[in-house]
């Protein structure tokens, strides 16, 4: 295992607050953490990570959902829904079919605006406040929005979303727009809405709450903290790998920073960190791209499409922070077509869990990394679903039957289902 997730705790700097600063991943400089707002170094505009004078342990957490893990945030509470605490669920069919000793689904989609984007906006919001920012704001394929808006709103401040004209599913506009966020549509990509929110901030319009934001990670840390109680408490073990759908890959970087954490308070030893592994659709694969190639970074890629519009992304913006992750890890990543990727939908419903397009991406992975070897059939893996069935009806009504019309008449429907 790498000397990263050894690495020593850091001495506390004169900057920190309550034993909490940001550093740069890059160039290692030091920040006081509500000081000034700040999404990237000053420097050497490299990303920023939170890091804490006291890495947590096992005992330290209590209470349920996300701030039960306060001690491995930056705060005690935050502005809550609340969040967290998403079933891990069994599925003995599909872990059958795909051929591994143990699979579990960790539903993300179970959160209140039903995806895992409340974990990083409970944090993300409650920083907000303590640096008194106006008008929140964010780039998003939809679920970032639905979030932002729903938090924004509970918190009681403004919020602002840019949403790429045509690429948005259903259910996550109606949440923006009912949750009252102004929501401007772009003649453009979701990179191209990133782009225009990074400008925004950079001029002091609105405070950025993409997962750029180092805060927004602390709060969606608490996914893999979750799945590794869990697992330990229903097998004495930890799972040998973590499959996940890969978009801006912050959930890639926030997992790996969790582990990392846990390794340096000595409550997790590096052995028994799960490996990474991320999954991209195929007309949209940077990070895949990077992993194959051995590349420390991905290349940007401009024409990206697939039917899973939450990972509709060329430009994951924590591809520095999240490529470590997987190789340091042992993790892989891989990329899968639309299709497998609406047969994993279809096989999850099977098993009662509904989720949207990019979340099956995951299942998908693991389906195509057993099949080539990859993975063993050994291996107790957990995948991450990422955001609700009902996120994105119309994709739903694709991978389902069609409903079929009959008469309003009982002899006629008994017919009918004889047919
Ligand atoms: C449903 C869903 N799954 C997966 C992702 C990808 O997550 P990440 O950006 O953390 O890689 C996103 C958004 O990016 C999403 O909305
Ligand atoms: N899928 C995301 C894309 C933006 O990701 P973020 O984690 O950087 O906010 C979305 O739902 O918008």
């Amino acid at each position: 295992m790498s000397l990263e997730l050894t690495a020593p705790i850091p001495e506390e700097p004169s900057v920190a607050d309550d034993g909490t600063w940001l550093e740069c991943i890059e160039c290692g400089e030091q920040f006081a953490p509500f000081d000034d707002v700040r999404y990237t170094c000053d420097d050497c505009d490299g990303l920023l990570e939170v890091r804490y004078a006291s890495p947590p342990t096992w005992d330290d957490f209590e209470g349920r959902g996300v701030w039960r893990y306060n001690a491995a945030l930056p705060f005690e509470e935050g502005v809550s829904l609340p969040e967290g605490a998403t079933p891990l669920h069994t599925v003995p069919r599909l872990e059958s079919d795909v051929g591994v000793e143990t699979l579990r689904i960790k539903h993300e989609g179970m959160n209140p605006t039903g995806s895992f984007k409340d974990r990083g906006m409970t944090v993300g919001v409650r920083v907000a406040k303590e640096l008194g920012v106006g008008r929140l704001a964010c780039a998003s394929t939809g679920n970032t929005s639905a979030a932002l808006a729903a938090y924004g709103a509970r918190g009681g401040m403004e919020t602002l979303v840019l949403l790429p004209a045509g690429k948005v599913a259903a259910g996550k506009i109606a949440q923006a727009a009912l949750h009252d966020a102004r929501i401007l549509e772009v003649d453009g990509n979701f990179d191209s809405c990133l782009d225009i929110v990074q400008d925004l901030a950079a001029r002091g319009e609105v405070y950025l709450l993409n997962s750029l934001n180092p805060f927004r990670l602390e709060g969606q840390k608490t996914i893999g903290l979750e799945i590794l109680e869990e697992f330990f408490d229903d097998y004495g073990t930890y799972p040998d790998r973590i499959v996940l759908p890969v978009g801006n890959a912050g959930n890639t970087s926030a997992l790996y920073k969790a582990f990392r954490e846990l390794v340096q308070s000595g409550a997790l030893d590096a052995e028994d960190v799960p490996k990474l592994t991320g999954v991209q659709a195929e007309g949209a694969a940077p990070m895949v791209e990077a992993i194959e190639n051995g590349w420390d970074e991905t290349r940007r890629w401009d024409d990206v499409e697939t039917r899973a519009t939450a990972i509709r992304i060329g430009n994951p913006v924590n591809a520095p922070k999240a490529l470590p992750g997987i190789r340091e890890t042992g993790g892989t990543a891989v990329a899968v077509s639309d299709e497998e990727i609406t047969e994993a939908q279809r096989d999850l419903a099977a098993e009662g869990v509904g989720v949207e397009p990019a979340s099956a991406a995951s299942v998908a992975g693991l389906r195509k990394l057993r099949e080539n070897g990859t993975v063993s059939e050994d291996e107790q893996v957990v995948c991450l679903t990422t955001g609700h069935l009902l996120k994105d009806p119309d994709a739903a009504f694709e991978a389902g039957d069609d409903p079929e019309p009959v008469p309003n008449d009982t002899d006629a429907v008994l017919e009918h289902l004889a047919e």
